[in-house]
């Protein structure tokens, strides 16, 4: 699935987000900045760090899909995107999804140490889920298949 993002400038970038801060959903997402403009932040720590777009690089994110099948030892990345007073702004986002039928922690992952932090779900029921979740902020829908 791909996805073109268009961020107008706008005179007063304070008052309004760009996308608001989320995790994407699917399992991996290869992101180029088009027009290599600023506005992606992600968050380390607690603290929104800006991601400086390089000519011709992409940015991979970890998406939330993985972090369930590594039952949480890759963490999806929880980003966002401001807008520019001046220039427009141009992603392309290519997001990848696992073609199984159903996703949760992978069963050699889980141990007596480590046992099952995600539910498992039905790959369809999962993105049903999503379109329907009212509250999509942050990591909100991964949360909501924690155990
Ligand atoms: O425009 C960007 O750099 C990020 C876009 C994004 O987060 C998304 O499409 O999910
Ligand atoms: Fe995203």
């Amino acid at each position: 699935m791909m996805r073109m993002n268009y961020f107008p400038p706008c005179p007063q970038p304070e008052k309004v987000a760009g996308l608001n801060p989320h995790s994407d959903t699917i399992g991996l997402t290869i992101l180029l900045q088009v027009n290599e403009v600023d506005g992606l932040q992600i968050k380390k720590d607690g603290i929104w760090v800006p991601i400086k777009p390089l000519p011709n690089a992409f940015v991979i994110n970890i998406g939330d899909m993985l972090e369930m099948i590594t039952n949480g030892i890759y963490r999806s990345i929880e980003h966002r995107v401001t807008v520019n007073a001046e220039k427009e702004r141009l992603s392309f986002a290519t997001f990848y999804m696992p073609h199984d039928k159903e996703i949760g922690p992978a069963t050699s992952l889980i141990t007596e140490e480590t046992p099952a932090r995600f539910k498992r779900i039905g790959v369809q029921e999962y993105l049903r889920g999503m379109f329907a979740f009212e509250k999509l902020y942050g990591k909100s829908y991964l949360d909501s298949m924690k155990i």
